[in-house]
């Protein structure tokens, strides 16, 4: 059954004069792993931020897990935005808390679990994102950037949220840092039940890690499709995309 997650209904988004989205329908389905790609300044940040509800649309539905997000009480979005976990481009990191102390911050401040349960939690989420166990005391600074993403993965995962959010989970890896990070996404996904929703300018990652992606152009999505099809639309910015595009090994994208 292809459940629907996240639905946006005739979604708009304007900043004073400046229009972004205008129309925006999309379903996000339970499991999959969904892109958001497009132009610069074309309005994938808002759209993913819209989706999580960090930015409330100017007009339009959005319905999570169901519930038209829009008629929730204070209590139930709190309980429905803890579904949802959002890793930000830099990893936001707090730099004077260690990598242990970042994890467990989510966990502070939403439940009461006792300090051994926290531990074990952190530890468990610190190993599932790929650092090792004797990463968890050092501070943001003594980190790679791999490192960092990894680090904000296991403070995004800490609570056990059913929709991850990324927001260009790659930008800043070398070609082999970045391609181990599209690997621990798809693994994650199978391994937690997540549903994924990301923006990014990866084409590698597109063709590796995702099963459908979306294309905004002109405030709208001109298209919705997996990548293999998605290359062959026939509309002028699609194509205009993938045309100016390489691969990290350079040249079109070839399967390894
Ligand atoms: N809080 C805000 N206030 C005013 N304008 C904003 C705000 N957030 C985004 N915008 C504008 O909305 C438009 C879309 O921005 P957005 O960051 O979503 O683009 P993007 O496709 O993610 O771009 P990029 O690929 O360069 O990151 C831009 O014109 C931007 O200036």
């Amino acid at each position: 059954m292809d459940e629907a997650v996240i639905e946006l209904k005739d979604v708009h988004n304007r900043f004073g004069a400046t229009v972004v989205h205008e129309g925006i329908d999309l379903t996000v389905r339970r499991g999959e792993i969904l892109a958001i790609i497009g132009a610069s300044g074309s309005g994938k940040s808002v759209l993913l931020r819209t989706m999580a509800l960090l930015h409330r649309p100017t007009s339009g539905q959005i319905r999570l897990f169901g519930c038209d997000a829009r008629r929730l009480s204070g209590e139930a979005e709190r309980h429905l935005r803890l579904r949802l976990g959002f890793m930000f481009q830099n990893g936001a990191l707090f730099s004077s808390l260690t990598v242990f102390e970042n994890v467990r911050f989510p966990l502070d401040e939403h439940t009461r679990l006792p300090a051994f349960l926290k531990r074990e939690l952190v530890m468990l989420k610190i190993e599932l994102a790929g650092l090792e166990a004797g990463d968890a005391a050092k501070y943001p600074r003594q980190l790679s950037g791999g490192m960092v993403k990894r680090a904000a993965l296991a403070r995004t995962l800490v609570l056990d949220p059913e929709v991850l959010f990324l927001d260009e989970p790659t930008s800043g890896l070398d070609p082999v840092t970045a391609g181990a990070f599209d690997a621990l996404v798809v693994e994650l996904k199978s391994l937690l039940d997540l549903t994924v929703v990301m923006v990014t300018h990866d084409l590698d990652t597109l063709w590796n890690a995702t099963d459908r992606v979306a294309f905004l152009a002109g405030h709208r999505l001109v298209a919705v499709a997996p990548i293999r099809e998605l290359v062959h639309h026939p509309h002028p910015a699609v194509a205009a995309y993938f045309a100016a595009r390489h691969t990290r090994r350079g040249g079109e994208w070839k399967p390894r």
